[in-house]
This record gives structure tokens, C-alpha cells and sequence, in this order.
């Protein structure tokens, strides 16, 4: 099923900055993780999806929807928290939620709920009638999720949801995230120029740099497929090398340690490690998996 789908995506603004050139990706269910620096574009791609800017050329589509034409429709089913921050200080967390409530068309009485309860989802239930204003940034940052959830939607787009947080308020916010993705089944795109940060909690990864498709694909594809076995035994490592390199497992050094790729079928590469360390006779002294961190494999490829 595809939430998001863009075919040469393209936004000029003022005729000069291209913030997003040619960008053609599909997004499916689950927590996405939209990453690259400041500046990539990540924010114009939101507003593009929720209809709030029209491309200069190409096309998107959200939930089936186009958001050129039809930003109404998609709002109602997609939550937006919003990267700056836009919250009246006066007014208490329980009062802005449920008239953003009423805003996405729920009756009072429902809105009045429905803004209890997402309040509830991100812990500020009772903080609800206090004041914004006294509000640490933390809760804040809650608060604009839970306007983001009050209208019950199918997707939620995240802008940088951990910004000005210390980190063990990284921490809990991202957890939330991912709880509202696997509990409630809505569908997550969190922005973020921290890379490290959001893996833990992505199904899958769209990396962009200056307006530009990166990489996309599903977390486990990246990291599988890299993973290694790190050797160390407490001599002979030069012999062990040479000899795992003639049989198609050349491995790298890293300080005492052999890396060994365990490509496509990591049970024989470990079998054929083992059985060379044993041939040779070897005092192992260490052998353990290794999966590479996202953020390692997007900085390999930057370097090649
Ligand atoms: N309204 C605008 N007018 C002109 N240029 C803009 C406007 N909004 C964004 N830009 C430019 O477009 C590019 C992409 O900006 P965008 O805000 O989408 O990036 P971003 O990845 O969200 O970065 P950040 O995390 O810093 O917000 C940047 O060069 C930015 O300066």
C-alpha cells in the first residue's frame, strides 16, 4: 500500500531556490524517516503534501489524494505538527487542542474528547488545563502532537518533533512516536536532520540532500545486508586474513580485529570462519555480529 507517492517533485521558490528537484519516491505504511541537513527540503515536502505550497512542476499524491487540489480532503486525514512554535500561550493545552479539534470539523462535545484523550496519548493529561505559557519545551513539543492527533488521523507528518529537546526528552518523545505507530496504526513521516536519532524508531528511511533523492529503503535491508563478523584472536591474525580472503571472505582490519562480510548467506561465512580459525589452530579470543548503524552505511556511501 503506498501512503505517499511523488513523480518528479520540483519546487522553486521566488523563481531562484530549488528546494526540491526532480524527486520521485513512494512511501508505505508504518514510521518513515525523512532525514537530511538543514536545508535539504525536508520541510517544503511536508507542505507540499499538505497542500500548503503547490509544486512548480511534477506530481504527489497522499493517501490517494492530491494536495493540490484537494487540501481539504487530505488535512482531514493527515496530522501536521509543525517544526516552529505556534502555540497561544494563554490559552491551556485542553483548550487549543479541542479547537484545533473544531477546526478539522468535530462537534464540540467530540472535539472536547477527542482533545482529552490525545492528551492523554502524550502524557499531559494532567497538565491539560494549565496554561501553555508555563509550559517546558518538552510538553510543548506534546502538546503540538496532540493537536497533530486530535482529528483521529490516518498519517501523521512529524517536522522535527525532538527540536530544543535535551536528550532525555529525545528520548521519550521518539518512544511516543513509535508507540502511536505500532498501537494506534497510524502511519508516521518524522522529519529530522539527526539521522542517528530516528532509526531506532523507523520501519524504513528516505534520506534527501539538497532538494535530492539520497537513498530510500527499508531499515532492515540496510542493515542485514552489511552485517559482519568481527574476529580477534590473540595472534596469527595476518595468516587468518590471507586465508579467509582465498576462500571469498576478504576481510578488513580494524586495529586487532578481522571484519568479515557475512553477505548473502551469513550461516556458511560463519561456518568457514570458524573452521579456518580452527585449522590454523588459533587462540580465538573474540567473535561476534556486527550490524553496521544506519548512519555508518549513509556516511560509506557519501564517501565513495
Ligand atoms: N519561503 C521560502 N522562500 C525562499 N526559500 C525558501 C523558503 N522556504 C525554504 N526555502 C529554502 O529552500 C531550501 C529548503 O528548505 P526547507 O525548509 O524545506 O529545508 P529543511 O530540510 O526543512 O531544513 P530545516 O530543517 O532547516 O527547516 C532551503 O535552501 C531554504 O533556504
Amino acid at each position: 500500500m503506498t501512503l505517499i507517492a511523488t513523480q518528479s517533485l520540483t519546487k522553486v521558490y521566488g523563481g531562484r531556490v530549488t528546494a526540491l528537484s526532480d524527486l520521485t519516491l513512494s512511501v508505505g505504511p508504518g514510521v518513515v524517516g525523512l532525514v537530511g541537513a538543514n536545508g535539504a527540503g525536508k520541510s517544503t515536502l511536508i507542505k507540499l503534501l499538505l497542500g500548503l505550497l503547490a509544486p512548480t512542476s511534477g506530481s504527489l499524491r497522499v493517501l490517494g489524494l492530491d494536495p493540490t487540489t484537494q487540501a481539504a480532503d487530505v488535512r482531514k486525514r493527515v496530522g501536521y505538527m509543525p517544526e516552529n512554535d505556534c502555540l497561544p500561550p494563554e490559552l491551556s493545552a485542553a483548550e487549543f487542542v479541542t479547537h484545533l479539534g473544531r477546526i478539522s470539523g468535530l462537534p464540540r462535545t467530540a472535539a472536547r474528547e477527542r482533545a482529552s484523550e490525545a492528551l492523554r496519548h502524550v502524557g499531559l493529561y494532567e497538565e491539560r488545563y494549565r496554561q501553555i505559557g508555563g509550559y517546558s519545551t518538552g510538553m510543548k513539543q506534546r502538546v503540538k502532537l496532540a493537536q497533530a492527533l486530535v482529528h483521529d488521523p490516518d498519517l501523521l507528518l512529524l517536522d522535527e518533533p525532538t527540536n530544543g529537546l535535551d536528550p532525555a526528552g529525545r528520548d521519550a518523545m521518539l518512544n511516543l512516536i513509535a508507540r502511536i505507530g505500532s498501537e494506534f496504526g497510524i502511519s508516521v513521516v518524522v522529519c529530522s536532520h539527526l539521522l542517528g536519532e530516528v532509526e531506532r524508531i523507523c520501519d524504513s528511511l528516505i534520506a534527501i540532500d539538497g532538494g535530492k533523492l539520497l537513498r530510500s529503503a527499508e531499515i532492515s535491508t540496510m542493515t542485514t545486508s552489511t552485517a559482519v563478523l568481527a574476529v580477534e584472536v590473540s595472534e596469527g591474525t595476518d595468516e587468518l586474513g590471507h586465508r579467509l580472503a582465498a576462500a571469498g571472505l576478504p576481510p578488513t582490519r580494524e586495529g586487532r580485529l578481522l571484519l568479515v562480510p557475512l553477505g548473502t548467506d551469513p550461516d556458511t561465512a560463519y561456518d568457514t570462519v570458524l573452521a579456518t580459525v580452527a585449522d590454523l589452530d588459533l587462540p580465538l579470543h573474540r567473535l561476534e555480529q556486527r550490524r553496521h548503524r544506519v548512519a555508518e552505511l549513509f556516511a560509506a556511501r557519501e564517501d565513495a
